[in-house]
């Protein structure tokens, strides 16, 4: 409320050039409300019995600005360790403007995943609600399960398959044009192209050149708003954010419309890409989505899934070049793969499930520099978790950083080992880049296809050098090395291609 208050006054002034002792006033006021609720939420914290131990920190904002700082500063473990030393594994907070209970351990995962929709739904922060309308994540219960089925007809192993050899043609374009040949590339912005072409002719057959670059520009400043304090004035990120969804939606309101007239008239096929199928599967009601869904989750699936794996492909090309043992074991798995195809055949999806090494390496990118932190949950009752009350209503965050690196779980965990991944591989619920329970992350198989179907190319190509070594990784909002990853291209004596 008194945030609300505080916009409407700065625009009214804003709009009226009012004089600014009127904002000193009001700013001064503001402030000084503030800093009283920051002394009453903090005392109702200690005093409130029966909920975790912690502190919100400050009204509306909360422990935010510390919960991305660590993040920004390549640290976001920082956030919990200080945390659950001070208080235990699992501790109050207040983030994004919710007070929040964060559960930090193998069990705390365990407890959120298999709880969804008995005690707990999937609830992300307002900002990523109003950007994401009506979207998968934004949905809970039968709805989100609705919505679900029908993007898995798309995003399931089965009806994967038929894209790897797409993928694989995709990819060696992508590679002949930015990447071989040159002596030097920064991988970072090269992947995220990379994943962003993939995904848009994956999921609308988008792969007009204008038309990938206006959606692009669009994209990037999305991405940059979505986990933002939802401060809807201009200028805000946030702000920037819902304008950039508006115009992506609209794009794809345009593209909507011309296949649907294509599906009838026979001109496009049902299986030609994510739209198609989202046109063309209808749910147990025989409805299909609606236009505005449709969108909505095609803007949700380009959000979630190319920046997770841009970021992940990045972080593995550094380990490779800091790892060369791992590099030349890629590496023969991968020539091993293509030694085993005729002259300029395409892999095909029996490929991937023998690139067992190359995703223990991926995996172990994904411990150690995983592309999601964690996410949201609120309480639907009120129950009790580890001898404390979680309040109906509250929200819970889980989050990798409590387990990923934790030497309990994984030995000598700052170690970049690959072989941790053998066998039964790490204990349950202790590696989750992508969640677990009903709320699991959709895209893992998506994700898999094109980081390994990258990987095989790559090295076939070429080894690589770091232009940095030791370039820092900082977390805003995926991990990203902090000038992108300038990399020496070393191209084979050999040419496997
Ligand atoms: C390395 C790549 C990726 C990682 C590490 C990752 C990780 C995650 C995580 C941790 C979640 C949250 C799960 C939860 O709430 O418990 C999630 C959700 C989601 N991811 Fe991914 N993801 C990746 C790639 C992708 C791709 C490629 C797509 C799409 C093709 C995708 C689509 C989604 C969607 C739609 C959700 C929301 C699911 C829901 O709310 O039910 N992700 N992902």
């Amino acid at each position: 409320m008194v945030w609300k208050e505080a916009v409407s006054v700065l625009q009214k002034a804003q709009e009226l050039k009012e004089p600014p002792l009127m904002f000193t006033v009001f700013l001064a006021s503001f402030i000084g409300l503030a800093f009283f609720f920051y002394l009453i939420s903090n005392h109702r914290t200690k005093a409130w019995r029966g909920i975790p131990p912690g502190t919100f920190g400050w009204p509306l904002i909360g422990e935010t600005l510390e919960f991305l700082g660590c993040q920004r500063k390549g640290n976001p473990r920082d956030f919990f360790d200080s945390r659950t030393q001070k208080y235990g594994n699992v501790f109050t907070t207040s983030l994004v403007g919710h007070p929040t209970v964060v559960f930090c351990s193998p069990e705390g995962n365990r407890f959120l995943f298999s709880n969804e929709n008995k005690l707990v739904v999937n609830s992300w922060p307002s900002s990523v609600g109003n950007l994401f309308r009506s979207s998968l994540i934004t949905t809970v219960g039968d709805d989100a399960k609705r919505l679900r089925r029908i993007l898995m007809t798309f995003l399931r192993p089965e009806a994967l398959r038929e894209f790897v050899g797409r993928v694989d043609s995709m990819t060696k374009r992508h590679l002949a044009e930015h990447w071989i040949g040159k002596d030097e590339v920064t991988a970072l912005p090269l992947l995220k192209r990379y994943t962003f072409s993939l995904a848009c002719d994956l999921f609308a057959s988008i792969n007009n050149k204008d038309d990938l670059d206006r959606l692009w520009l669009h994209f990037m400043v999305f991405v940059k708003g979505v986990m933002q304090i939802p401060i809807d004035l201009p200028g805000t990120r946030y702000n920037k954010a819902k304008h950039a969804a508006n115009a992506i939606r609209q794009q794809l309101g345009s593209i909507i419309n011309e296949r649907k007239i294509a599906l009838e008239a026979g001109n496009a096929s049902p299986e030609q890409d994510l739209l198609s199928f989202l046109l063309s599967n209808v749910d147990e009601q025989g409805e299909s989505l609606t236009d505005n869904e449709i969108q909505d989750n095609i803007l949700l699936l380009l959000y979630a899934g190319h920046d997770t794996s841009s970021s992940t492909l990045t972080v593995l090309l550094k380990f490779l070049a800091e790892n060369p043992h791992c590099y030349e074991e890629v590496l023969r798995e991968q020539l091993d793969i293509a030694g085993s195809k005729e002259a300029g055949q395409l892999l095909e999806w029996e490929d991937l499930q023998r690139m067992k090494y190359s995703w223990r390496v991926a995996q172990e990118a994904l411990r150690l520099f995983p592309a999601a932190q964690g996410s949201f949950r609120k309480a639907i009752k009120e129950f009790i978790y580890d001898g404390f009350t979680i309040p109906k209503g509250w929200k819970m965050y889980w989050t990798v950083n409590s387990t990923h690196r934790k030497s309990e779980y994984f030995s000598n965990p700052e170690t970049f080992d690959p072989s941790r991944f053998e066998g039964e591989g790490p204990p349950p619920y202790t590696f989750v880049p992508f969640g677990g329970g009903p709320r699991m992350c959709p895209g893992n198989e998506f994700a898999r296809l094109e980081i390994l179907v990258f990987l095989h190319n790559i090295v076939k190509n070429c080894k690589w050098n770091l232009v940095n070594p030791g370039e820092k990784v900082i977390v805003d909002p995926m991990p990203a090395p902090v000038n992108g990853l300038p990399i020496k291209l070393v191209p084979h004596d050999s040419v496997y291609i």
